[in-house]
């Protein structure tokens, strides 16, 4: 079987320098892929390249079509992207928001479909933002703000979930729930590449990683395998905590 995701020597520059360089991936149908790294390493310029809104060199394949083949449309129907923050300002309300995830489904039709608000109403649903499905987007918290977002990307029925810190506002109940549903949605099929900052999220939701340093991959493989590897003490500064549950120190703090 094609992998669902196969991106190859991809570089992207941002100002005057190259910020994703080299990068060589696959993701897969049926797994969670952790994307991590620390600030500024290139995580979200490489998921916005894949979601097609920052250009780039090198290929990406999307279950072995090249992406720069696709029209913007097939390619939105191909590839759910969910922000870390939306740049919305009008006063839409959130079911206007989800329902832009339909849009590449009907190209050349005014009105949507009974499959197109149906598809709505179970990406509200699954998100977990029906309670604010009749609100103006822009005046939800952070939170909810990343729910809906969510809902927006679930609603294209995309089978590549693109997902950048989808926990950064979330609290624990709504951040545990969200990782059973990518879990849920990988088992149905589904190839999810998520952008984290937790390790220990990482550890417990991601089948693979990758971790980004300076735009580059530095380790790559099975999450435990790649957290465990002595090389991520030295990317981020921290020590590990010897017998901790994922505990990470500073380098000059004595273990208590
Ligand atoms: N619009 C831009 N113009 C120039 N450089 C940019 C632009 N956006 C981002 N960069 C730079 O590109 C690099 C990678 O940024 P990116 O946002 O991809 O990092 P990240 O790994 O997602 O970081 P974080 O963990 O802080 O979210 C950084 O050095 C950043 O300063």
């Amino acid at each position: 079987m094609d992998d669902a995701l196969r991106v190859s020597n991809l570089r992207v520059v941002r100002g005057a320098r190259p910020v994703v360089d080299d990068v060589t991936f696959t993701a897969r149908a049926g797994r969670i892929l952790g994307v991590l790294g620390p600030n500024g390493a290139g995580k979200s310029t490489l998921v916005k390249a894949i979601a097609g809104i920052l250009p780039y060199d090198g290929d990406i394949d999307l279950e072995g079509l090249s992406a720069a083949q696709l029209d913007r449309a097939e390619r939105a129907r191909r590839i759910a992207y969910v922000p870390q923050q939306s740049e919305l300002r009008s006063p839409l309300s959130v079911r206007e928001v989800v329902a832009q995830g339909r849009y590449a489904h009907h190209v050349g039709r005014i009105r949507g479909t009974d499959g197109d608000r149906s598809a709505i109403e179970r990406a509200i649903h699954l998100a977990e933002a029906a309670s604010l499905a009749d609100r103006p987007f822009t005046a939800l918290s952070q939170g909810e703000r990343q729910r809906v977002l969510l809902a927006r990307a679930l609603a294209t029925e995309a089978r590549l979930l693109l997902l950048d810190e989808p926990t950064a506002a979330l609290d624990v109940g709504h951040a545990l729930r969200l990782y059973r549903l990518l879990r849920t949605l990988a088992k149905a099929g589904y190839a999810i590449l998520a952008v984290l900052h937790p390790l220990e999220e990482a550890l417990d939701w991601t089948d693979d990683a990758i971790v980004l340093e300076r735009g580059r991959i530095v380790l790559s493989g099975a999450t435990r395998e790649v957290i465990r590897a002595g090389s991520l003490e030295r990317i981020y500064g921290v020590h590990l905590v010897p017998n901790g549950a994922l505990g990470f120190r500073l380098p000059q703090e004595e273990p208590s």
